[in-house]
């Protein structure tokens, strides 16, 4: 500031320290030509646009200069209301204003009062003569009648008597006319829309607090917020906190909170982390971040869209390979007999793998056979790898074909394991049927399928429904080369989770005809039946297959189980069995015309699977254990006698819809 009277500072204990003037009418005009907003202290004007924080706190004030330090053009005065601090009466009376407002105001009797409304807004009000006034907002320029019902909704407070005594004695305080001014980093002005420029001075009592200069009445009056948020001081520090907490969006919730905290944007930053938490300390995200997370968001989705092309290719050739091995299978027509040793990592094994195909069984002796098989999984084969190798026979079930997986070995060998599995490890029965659902919904746009499944137990040569509570046995019909199971519980299946329940219901009902049988498990033949049925939506031609899953009873001899009684019998029966089975599989080797199906029930059912257009898949397991070296073996033995039957080609079940029009 150039010209005027020297100004004190109401509060300004030593001579140091710069205090705001009450300008007269001649110096004022000079001076509201000249007054910027400065940079506290250092005498160049303060970068207005900046919002940067390390320029805002190098702003010094002329204390500093003195070795005091003052932030933000606070000074170090401790306390006390700030002495008077009127303008000369005369200049406020020639600056523009409401004619009438202007008299009203110039009035003796006219005393200033803030008024705080319960909603937070606060208000200058003047007070003539007991008829009180409020100055409405920022764009308005008059005097409004103070409403009545706010006398009930808020607080009028005086303004400190300082500031409504004689107008004439700031006269008293002005520094010497024409005299050096020294900065004042605590004054400013504000451009109002209406009222033009308006001086602004940070006071200092308890606290500071924010006044304009009011020509109009030649009075410091509190600045209002929605005034103070315009003045370039008060701007760049709301601009610190909000550049420090980035998600606070309330400009005038800053301010507000700034001035109970003396104006530290500091101590409002901290206070407001205090109240709201860690929320708050989330960095401010600028245009580069913006930019660098859309060049993120871009290379993810770039990303994923290759990982999906990646995927699909894949499937392609999962699909095409899957296609290619069903279509060797039917070439080939015969059973595909898989060798699964049972993990066991206490047993002396007597079992080598000298190939994929080979197994070597030893004696204590040193003697070693020689078995070949489609394949030959090592001890640690795991679930997946086990179903893998048989999906694609699985899976032509949806097409219409019959597919016959059967599990064949002496009791404890891994049958169990491999078909059905533990509830965290499943074995091929929940995988086979998870994969033709899977199947069946991604075709439904054009098929519509409804699968069913039947259980039953084959004990003593008696068949037992295991999907009814009443313990029902069942008769097998065979017509030709059709078999039936009349009165049979078929359970539709439409989700993972129906399987699971099928299971379990006639594992429960397995387990209670077993106790009332006498039995155990690994003396009967578990035959899991999924009927598969299929209606192509735009041909009509309906497919039927059968995934026949069979987890056959233990198959060692009875002399080494030396067994009686109830034991001999149950023997017995699975000896008869499975010699038919070994039968059937001799007789479809020889191609004999008279294939014995009828010599057991468990031969009676498999009938479709064994028949010819069926496509089979049998496992046998071992144990690695030598002193199972005999049972070992035979069931290699079976095994390979198994392997060069020649079912011939597979064929698809499928008839076209009566009444469907040809196409
Ligand atoms: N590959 C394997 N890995 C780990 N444990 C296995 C494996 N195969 C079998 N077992 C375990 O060996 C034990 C006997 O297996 P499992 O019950 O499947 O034999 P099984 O041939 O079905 O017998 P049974 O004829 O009496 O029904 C079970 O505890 C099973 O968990």
């Amino acid at each position: 500031m150039g010209s005027g009277a020297s100004k004190k500072s109401p509060t300004q204990p030593t001579g140091n320290q710069s205090t705001p003037r009450a300008p007269t009418t001649a110096n004022r005009r000079a001076e509201f030509q000249e007054v910027e907003v400065r940079a506290p202290g250092n005498g160049r004007p303060a970068n207005m646009s900046s919002r940067n924080n390390e320029s805002f706190r190098d702003q010094k004030s002329p204390a500093d200069t003195a070795g005091q330090r003052n932030r933000y053009g606070r000074h170090a005065t401790s306390s006390g209301a700030p002495n008077s601090l009127q303008h000369g009466q005369s200049g406020a009376a020639t600056t523009r204003s409401s004619p009438m407002r202007r008299n009203d105001l110039q009035d003796e009797n006219v005393t200033f009062e803030t008024f705080t409304h319960n909603n937070g807004r606060e208000f200058i009000c003047a007070n003539r003569n007991g008829i009180r006034y409020y100055l409405d907002d920022w764009h308005s320029k008059d005097w409004q009648p103070f409403p009545e019902r706010w006398y009930s909704e808020g607080k009028l407070s005086p303004l400190d008597d300082n500031y409504n005594t004689s107008k004439n004695s700031s006269q008293n305080n002005l520094g010497g006319a024409g005299g050096k001014q020294e900065r004042d980093d605590r004054e400013g002005f504000l451009t109002h829309p209406r009222r033009g420029r308006i001086e602004t001075y940070l006071m200092v009592e308890k606290r500071y607090v924010h006044y304009f200069f009011d020509r109009t009445s030649g009075k410091w009056l509190h600045l209002p917020i929605g005034w103070e948020l315009h003045h370039e001081l008060v701007k760049q520090m709301v601009d610190y906190v909000e550049e420090a907490l980035p998600n606070w969006k309330d400009r005038a919730d800053i301010l507000a909170l700034l001035r109970v905290c003396n104006y530290s944007p500091d101590e409002c930053i901290g206070t407001y982390l205090l109240l709201e938490g860690d929320e708050w300390l989330k960095p401010k995200r600028t245009s580069k971040d913006a930019e660098a997370d859309e060049n993120k968001d871009h290379k993810i989705e770039e990303l994923t869209q290759k990982l999906k092309n990646l995927e699909s290719e894949l499937e392609l050739e999962r699909k095409a390979r899957l296609e290619a091995e069903k279509q060797l299978q039917e070439l080939r027509g015969n059973i595909r007999v898989f060798c699964r040793p049972r993990r066991d990592d206490r047993a002396q094994s007597c079992l080598k793998f000298p190939s994929d195909q080979d197994i070597w069984v030893t004696n204590s002796d040193g003697a070693r056979k020689t078995f070949t098989f489609d394949k030959v999984y090592t001890l640690e084969a795991t679930q997946e790898q086990i179903f893998a190798d048989t999906q694609p026979i699985v899976t032509s079930c949806v097409d219409g074909y019959n597919v016959c997986l059967l599990a064949y070995g002496q009791t404890g060998s891994g049958k169990t394991f491999t078909m059905m599995g533990p509830e965290n490890n499943p074995g091929i029965n929940i995988r086979a049927i998870s994969e033709l659902l899977k199947i069946c919904e991604e075709r439904r746009e054009t098929k519509t399928y409804t699968l069913k499944i039947s259980m039953v137990e084959i004990y003593n040569e008696t068949v037992q429904d295991l999907l009814t509570d009443d313990a029902k046995t069942l008769e097998i019909q065979i017509i030709g080369n059709i078999v039936k199971i009349p009165n049979i519980t078929e359970v539709p299946v439409n989700h993972v989770k129906d399987i699971k329940r099928v299971m379990q219901q006639g594992d429960s009902n397995r387990k209670t005809a077993s106790t009332k049988m006498n039995s155990s498990s690994s003396r009967s033949h578990l035959v899991l039946m999924l009927t598969v049925e299929g209606e192509d939506k735009v041909t009509g031609a309906i497919s039927k297959g059968v995934l026949t899953l069979c987890d056959l009873a233990g198959s060692e001899r009875i002399s080494k189980s030396e067994a009686t009684g109830q034991r001999l019998v149950e023997a017995a029966a699975i000896n008869k069995s499975l010699s038919a089975l070994g039968q059937v599989f001799s007789a479809l080797r020889e191609s004999q015309l008279h294939i014995p199906y009828r010599n057991s029930k468990l031969t009676q059912i498999l009938k479709p699977c064994l028949g010819g257009d069926a496509k089979a898949c049998l496992f046998v397991n071992v144990s690695p254990d030598a002193s199972n070296f005999p049972e070992t073996c035979n069931t290699l033995e079976f095994g390979s006698n198994a392997r060069q039957v020649a079912l011939g080609q597979a064929k698809q079940n499928i008839q076209r819809k009566p009444g469907f029009p040809q196409r």
